[in-house]
């Protein structure tokens, strides 16, 4: 058995000497992460003592301290590592340690998550195997690859692995005889604890309640003294460039700060030329992040479209850095938004939680989840704001949470009913009650009434909100804008302007309930005005504009919203002195609904189009001009099409394989292929209408070969940026 300790139904690990384990991950959005802290929670309830921690995280000379290693990361980008294991790779590939052996003394094994849709499947789980297998470590079970094409998901391959993994760990590392695995159905201790500041320090509760006069506490200090260090956010969080450009002072937006850093502000009056009501501050506490200020959110797609795609524009104020850096990367930029929870959510939360007296008192965090971002200002850390800003309740409830939702209700239905949807076993209860219908967490809440959450454990329980990237679609001399009024000194400032093409995520389930993204419920809601916190990120290897590739031709074939880079692509290249011509493949479905800038294609003069419109039943239409230029005049040659596309609809693969000469003719002038759009089949079709190309022209008179030469990189450079 398990030690009992502190509260009566939680369970403690034993400390077993020599017993560890650590789970380290690499993720980008998240998913990897969620598998980690999964496999860290079986292991604890093996009683290894474990740690779970991001790769970049993590020294690598400590990987020598853990009996067992658990690895878990995603392929990111072009068969890429995620952002977050970078730091941990680059040192795991240092030359000096090959031929080492250093880590024959580790023993670990690897889940990788992955796509088959990318050419490159799994292949940065598959690369650190490889690299630990090369400097004398050894698998102590089998590494798995899951994949997102499989009908459940990840979870296909995950739950079996992690079966037989748990079952490896019981034979090969047996317990003593005395202690039993701590059961699924009891709790561990929490990881985040939380609590009331006013439980803390009594004596001080009232001025608990007046974020002017108390002292802060432990993680507002940590909070301000991260204000302080000059990383990249203070630039923009201190640039007050928009409020006298735009003559409106920041007052209401952000009472909090401005009463401690302009207190001279603090004035409604002056906000006399937005309608305040209706924008939002969304200031938080993101290493990394600026401030944007949205200029314009508008609908692009016609009212009785199906889909509400929306051109966001935001300014970015202050800093020089990530203008520099965001020019050098044009048309590989991303934006990180941030999204919140609606407060009649959070209210309605708070109510079936009972948290009613205690929703708006300070609250002590020790430890802060990694990725958990917090409303800025001081008195903010309140369960209310981490509700509305920092914890994401609208996520489908993973299997985890359920299980730990049986702890905290007093009715044997419900724990019945809960602990019965997360068994492993018949993973198709889960599948049904919560992944197909897409039921968020708030939904299940509402079904299991008898649910009462301990406050100190909602870090624990729910995954902070992650924010959405989106591609930058704007490039060239758009990115910049200048300021309409000079600085104290006379300079007229600069500013980096981006534009986001978003659409909207509305669909019904299989239970017909409407659902919406949190972050498309949020954007649509955001009224020109509002401040964001946000990320810009660079994008993933090859750059595409440079000296030399903006004048190499190039091939983009985008689907939806995938054109969104491929238009920034194009305004950078044609800031260029000599930019080469482009081939455009985009698929939309109707001409007149999401034929997104087409007026804008014709400006390029070196630019061609070919839009392919799936539901406008015109076969093979394609309404551009052709652009003058030689290589166009031999297109036209109408290839057989493969039996398995309708033959009303009309796709980007279509549309190569009929201007096959035209293609060919680029392929051959050691072009740029972007591919961009929804993932799935699309990129796998697209590459087959490639190769078809390739045959059909005669360049060459077998397929292996023309995929060998397709793959090769002194050919052609590729890049796929597919979701
Ligand atoms: C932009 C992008 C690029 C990707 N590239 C690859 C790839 O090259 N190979 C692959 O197997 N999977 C690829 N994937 C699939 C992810 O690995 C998969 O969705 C995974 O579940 C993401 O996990 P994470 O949230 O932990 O990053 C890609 C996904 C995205 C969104």
């Amino acid at each position: 058995m398990g030690q009992i300790d502190g509260p009566a139904e939680v369970m403690q690990p034993v400390v077993i000497p020599g017993r560890s384990l650590i789970v380290l991950y690499g993720s980008e959005t998240g998913n990897a992460q969620d598998i980690a802290i999964e496999l860290g929670q079986m292991a604890q309830r093996l009683h290894f003592q474990t740690t779970v921690d991001e790769m970049d995280d993590f020294k690598l000379s400590d990987l020598l301290r853990a009996s067992l290693v658990i690895f878990v990361t995603s392929t990111t980008g072009q068969g890429d590592m995620p952002k977050n294991t970078l730091k941990f790779w680059k040192n795991l590939r240092r030359e000096k340690l090959t031929n080492s052996n250093c880590f024959q003394s580790v023993k670990f094994t690897i889940f990788g998550l992955g796509d088959s849709s990318y050419q490159k499947f799994n292949w940065a789980a598959r690369k650190l195997q490889v690299r630990l297998l090369q400097l004398g470590a050894s698998e102590f079970f089998r590494a798995g690859e899951g994949d997102e094409r499989h009908d459940n998901g990840i979870d296909s391959i995950y739950l079996p692995w992690y079966q037989d993994l748990r079952a490896t760990l019981l034979a090969d590392f047996p317990l003593p005889d005395l202690v039993a695995p701590i059961p699924d159905d009891s709790q561990l201790p929490p990881k985040y604890p939380v609590r009331l500041a006013s439980t803390m320090a009594s004596a001080t509760t009232s001025a608990h309640r007046s974020h002017l006069n108390r002292a802060p506490s432990k993680l507002e200090q940590q909070l301000e003294d991260l204000e302080r260090e000059s990383g990249p956010w203070w630039f923009a969080r201190h640039d007050e460039t928009w409020e006298r450009q735009h003559k409106r002072s920041v007052d209401t937006l952000d009472k909090q700060n401005i009463l401690k850093d302009h207190p001279e502000k603090y004035s409604l009056t002056k906000s006399d030329k937005v309608d305040l009501v209706e924008a939002s501050a969304d200031r938080l506490a993101i290493p990394g992040g600026f401030y944007a200020y949205l200029n314009k959110n508008e609908r692009v797609t016609p009212i009785d479209h199906w889909q509400d795609v929306r051109l966001l524009s935001l300014e970015i104020h202050g800093d020089e850095i990530p203008q520099r850096e965001a020019l050098r990367w044009a048309g590989q930029l991303t934006v990180t938004i941030f999204p919140r929870n609606f407060a009649e959510d959070v209210e309605e939360l708070i109510a079936m939680m009972g948290w009613e007296s205690v929703a708006d008192e300070s609250l002590e965090i020790d430890v802060k989840p990694k990725g958990l971002h917090l409303k800025l200002g001081p008195g903010s850390t309140t369960l209310r704001n981490l509700l509305l800003y920092s914890l994401d309740f609208t996520a489908i409830p993973k299997r985890n949470f359920i299980l730990a939702l049986a702890q905290f209700t007093d009715s044997q239905l419900e724990k019945d009913r809960l602990l019965e949807l997360t068994n492993y076993i018949s993973i198709q209860e889960y599948y049904d009650y919560a992944c197909r219908p897409r039921r968020t967490i708030l939904e299940l809440l509402r079904d299991f009434p008898g649910v009462k959450i301990p406050l100190d454990r909602i870090l624990d329980l729910f995954q902070p909100i992650r924010g959405r990237d989106f591609s930058v679609c704007n490039g060239g001399e758009s990115l910049v804008g200048k300021t309409k009024l000079a600085d104290s000194d006379g300079e007229f400032g600069s500013f980096l302007k981006v534009e986001i093409l978003v659409a909207i995520v509305e669909y019904k389930t299989i239970i017909r309930k409407p659902r919406q993204g949190l972050c498309s419920r949020y954007l649509k809601s955001l009224k020109p005005g509002s401040v964001l916190t946000v990320k810009i990120t660079t994008g993933s290897p090859p750059r595409l504009v440079e000296l030399d590739s903006a004048s190499r031709p190039m091939i983009a074939v985008a689907t939806g919203t995938g054109i969104a880079p491929i238009r920034a692509l194009v305004q950078e290249r044609s800031n260029w002195r000599a930019p080469g011509d482009t081939l455009i493949f985009f698929g939309c479905r109707n001409q007149k609904a999401d034929y997104h800038f087409e007026s804008e294609w014709k400006l390029h003069p070196n630019v061609m189009i070919f839009p392919a419109f799936s539901r406008d039943n015109e076969k093979h239409h394609s309404s551009a001009k052709p652009a003058p230029f030689d290589i166009f005049s031999n297109q036209g040659t109408i290839l057989e099409e493969p039996p398995q596309y309708d033959e009303n609809k009309n796709y980007v693969q279509h549309l190569i394989r009929r201007e096959a000469r035209t293609v060919v003719d680029f392929l051959k002038r050691k072009p740029i292929v972007c591919v961009c759009g929804n993932a799935g089949r699309m990129p796998v079709s697209v590459r087959n209408a490639f190769l078809d190309v390739l045959l059909t022209t005669g360049e060459f008179s077998d397929r292996e070969a023309a995929a060998k030469w397709f793959d090769d990189s002194k050919n052609l450079t590729f890049w796929q940026e597919c979701w």
